[in-house]
């Protein structure tokens, strides 16, 4: 496909942003016109939002020194003291929450109906649940013979945080919350896609007093991401995004050992026993597939489904997915927005093209739907695959769209089995009203977030990472803590030394 057909035909000036994104460093935009400009449109509509300032080497620098300033701050602050700002944010956030949410669509594509339902408000929950721990982030104690001992628990430093397209400001949260609690600074880079609402969040930080560089938003591509990691002054990256991304970031950490915390990517199972309420299960695979548009890491993207009941689910599912509503994303009544970028659409759109010619059969979707009002727009009707088989590359491989494999399978020992064939782990569902047979199953699913009888859902307080290759490390709950802090072991001897030497 030549690149101009997968252009927008036309760009025109958005009336929502004043023209040109710099990163915002040391608690302020820093203005840099020599820097090159990438363009950031709004998927839905093709229309230019803004163009973003491509941060270099000396942002990158300057990233750096403001982020040690602010640490030497921020980490001088009670926990208490932390958690009052971070709570202002919150407040803010939640106040904000109409305004934010409508940015995130123009930004990423996805319907306001999700947006204000759950990205900004997700966000400002995880600052608010970081904020509520800051005051209890302690050490041990430990009581020996004639001594006693301590650890402290230390922040790391500068931190950077490196983001995706799907969830800008929820990931953008996600990181910076429990960062920002134990102490630490970070720098965050958006994906190139979506660079605005971090922009916002780091405005909010500063507004409700958390001090100057401590979360500083770098805008920029991968290379400006690359030159942070190498540097020995940061200690540690975050990331969220594809596999591959994090592979590479893992050999590039490597030179300095730094710590990392990765959240990549999935293609996780969905199974459903024949015992399963029909309606419920159709209601998760729906929302396990179609929702954000099919662009959800934990997607449970291959659907087992109980061969007895396999007709009568494929009826209610084609009946459901048909009443979906695609359409203009900040229309209230959308379900399905438009693909991130037209490239990203082509991809996905490949794949519901290699899904038939490898002979899976298209029960519902599989084409582009033009949107009037939203022309320019790349929407992909939610498409179902049926009688798929494992060795597919719709089954095997990551599609990040609104693109479902069902497979038929026979027995509990048989459906774990090939649940579990795939080097990823992010998440995986399990429909049964046999409680037993739940806790069985999951027990032997290699998958870092299993559902019983719902999908997709992420309490803070749950520890949320990979299995395999889809990831390192945990975002939220207590656990997240760990990720960004370090023990110091300190002994102290209350009976003198006993010298072996004379
Ligand atoms: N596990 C999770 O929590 C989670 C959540 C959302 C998305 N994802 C995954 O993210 C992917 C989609 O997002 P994407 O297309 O933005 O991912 P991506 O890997 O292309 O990019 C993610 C971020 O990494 C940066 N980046 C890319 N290469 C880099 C490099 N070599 N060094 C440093 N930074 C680099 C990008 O600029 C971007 O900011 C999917 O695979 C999805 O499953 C995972």
């Amino acid at each position: 496909m030549p690149s101009s057909a997968i252009a927008y035909p036309e760009h025109k000036e958005d009336t929502v942003q004043d023209g040109i994104l710099k990163s915002y460093i040391g608690g302020r935009y820093l203005d840099n016109p020599a820097l090159p400009l990438a363009d950031n449109f709004n998927p839905a509509t093709g229309a230019l939002l803004c163009k973003v300032q491509q941060a270099g080497a000396a942002e990158a620098e300057q990233a750096v020194k403001s982020a040690e300033a602010g640490f030497a701050v921020w980490s001088e602050m009670t926990g208490a003291e932390r958690g009052r700002i971070m709570n202002k944010a919150v407040g803010i956030l939640r106040a904000r929450n109409r305004e934010l949410a409508e940015l995130e669509v123009r930004d990423n594509g996805k319907p306001i109906q999700e947006a204000e339902a759950v990205d900004v408000l997700s966000g400002a929950d995880c600052i608010e649940y970081f904020a509520g721990m800051a005051a209890g982030i302690h050490g041990e104690h430990f009581q020996l013979k004639g001594a006693f001992a301590y650890t402290r628990r230390e922040p790391l430093g500068v931190c950077l945080g490196i983001g995706a397209w799907n969830y800008p400001i929820q990931i953008a949260c996600w990181k910076s919350a429990p960062a920002l609690a134990c102490g630490n600074a970070m720098i965050y880079k958006p994906s190139g896609m979506t660079p605005m609402s971090a922009a916002l969040l780091a405005e909010i930080y500063s507004e409700a007093g958390v001090p100057d560089g401590v979360f500083n938003v770098i805008q920029g591509s991968s290379s400006v991401a690359r030159q942070l990691i190498a540097d020995e002054r940061v200690a540690k990256v975050s990331i969220t995004g594809s596999v591959d991304t994090g592979k590479a970031i893992m050999k590039d950490a490597a030179s300095t050992l730094k710590r990392v915390t990765m959240e990549l990517g999935g293609k996780s199972p969905l199974i459903i026993f024949d015992d399963a309420d029909i309606e419920q299960a159709v209601s998760a695979a729906m929302l396990a597939n179609f929702y954000t548009q099919g662009e959800i890491c934990t997607n449970g993207t291959r659907v087992f489904v109980a061969r007895s009941i396999h007709a009568a689910f494929m009826q209610r599912l084609k009946e459901r997915t048909a009443l979906l509503k695609i359409g203009d994303p900040m229309h209230p009544d959308t379900q399905v927005g438009a693909q991130v970028s037209p490239s990203h659409a082509q991809s996905v759109l490949k794949y519901i093209d290699i899904g038939q010619s490898e002979g899976a059969v298209l029960a519902a979707g599989g084409q582009r739907v033009i949107v009037p009002s939203c022309e320019a727009g790349w929407f992909i009707a939610p498409t179902i695959f049926d009688q798929c088989r494992d060795d597919m590359r719709i089954v095997s491989e990551e599609i990040f769209g609104p693109v479902m494999s069902v497979l038929v399978f026979d027995d509990e020992a048989e459906v774990i089995q090939r649940a579990n064939a795939t080097r990823l782990g992010l998440a995986a569902g399990v429909f049964t009203r046999d409680l037993a047979r739940a806790h069985r199953v999951v027990a032997k699913l290699q998958a870092g977030v299993c559902w019983i009888n719902n999908y997709n859902i992420t309490p803070i307080e749950m520890p949320f990472g990979g299995y395999k290759e889809s990831g390192l490390g945990y975002e939220n709950s207590l656990t997240a803590i760990d990720c960004y802090t370090q023990r110091k072991s300190v002994y102290v001897e209350l009976t003198g030394v006993a010298s072996p030497y004379a």
